[in-house]
């Protein structure tokens, strides 16, 4: 059997086009136009290239995009008189500071100084918390966007066995949460778990969150499983060129599984798309107006 692929690609037009159709109709109805402001500090060309896609993707889907680029000396004191500046905003219905910040700058400090309404990653601890206790709250990107394509080809997720591979704040932890909240049984799993290959064979979701190439091997997949992987890495091929891999091994994962997410791709496109789903979240709750369907979950 072969798996079904998940387009994350495809997947992420059509919500974007879901946040542009709800972005004209807020700037026709009620004359607001959702902006999103994005914060980097430093010239990491990586994060430089996030931050330009997420900045071209926010201006297609008809919102307002801010971009401050600050210099990689930025003292801690001047992050925290932006972040006040852009909460008190009101043309700024979305905060993003991009991560990593460089090392003499506290990241939690940083995150919880944005207003949690406009926090549009979801990390500040307000969320986190919200989330943890089934409130609503604004949603990480990166799970959210997983949880919409599981939902999509899961159908109901009610008593599944989902194994999360991966303790981050920004995907393993909500990722869970959000897997419990669905009714799924969840496990957790990290780097020191000693049976990993037994906990994949029982898992009929696997989220891979772990940041290692290749991680998963084929073999333990159970069949007919659903397979996200959240892995972007880069290795260098014996040609001494370097492609992206996720944390499966996808060519031999993909005989094996039922529908699995290729990388790239995959959860990477969905991950901004989610971004500019949260902004106009963000703003609708921001000015008490209805949401629409299928931004959130
Ligand atoms: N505050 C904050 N929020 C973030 O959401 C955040 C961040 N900081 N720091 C950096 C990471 C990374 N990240 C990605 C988003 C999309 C792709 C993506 O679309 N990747 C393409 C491939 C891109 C390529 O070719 O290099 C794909 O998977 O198909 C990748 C990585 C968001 N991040």
């Amino acid at each position: 059997m072969t798996a079904q692929i998940i387009d994350g690609k495809n997947f992420a037009v059509a919500l974007r086009e879901r946040v542009a159709e709800h972005t004209a109709y807020l700037k026709q109805q009620h004359n607001i136009t959702p902006g999103l402001a994005v914060v980097l500090v430093g010239e990491d060309p990586a994060s430089q290239v996030y931050v330009r896609s997420k900045a071209k993707q926010t201006v297609e889907a008809g919102m307002n995009s801010y971009q401050h680029k600050l210099a990689v000396d930025t003292t801690e004191a001047e992050l925290l008189a932006l972040i006040d500046q852009l909460n008190s905003d009101p043309a700024v219905h979305g905060i993003l500071v991009q991560l990593p910040l460089p090392e003499h700058i506290d990241e939690a400090l940083v995150i919880n100084a944005i207003d949690p309404a406009k926090d549009v990653d979801g990390f500040h601890i307000s969320n986190a918390g919200l989330l943890a206790t089934g409130q609503q709250a604004m949603v990480p990107c990166t799970p959210l966007g997983c949880l919409m394509m599981l939902r999509e080809y899961c159908g109901n997720l009610s008593g599944q066995n989902a194994l999360v591979i991966g303790r981050s704040n920004i995907v393993g932890k909500p990722m869970a949460q959000l897997l419990l909240r669905e009714s799924c049984t969840v496990t957790v799993a990290h780097s020191r778990t000693r049976n990993l290959r037994e906990l994949v064979a029982n898992a009929d979701i696997v989220v891979a969150a772990v940041g290692r190439p290749l991680f998963i091997e084929g073999g333990w997949i159970k069949p007919g499983a659903t397979v996200i992987d959240v892995g972007i890495n880069r290795i260098e091929k014996s040609d001494g060129t370097t492609r992206l891999v996720g944390d499966v091994d996808f060519d031999a994962a993909k005989e094996v599984a039922g529908a699995i997410t290729p990388v790239p791709g995959g959860v990477g496109p969905m991950t901004i798309a989610c971004l500019l789903a949260n902004t106009v979240t963000a703003c609708c709750r921001a000015s008490a107006l209805p949401e629409p369907h299928g931004l959130t979950v």
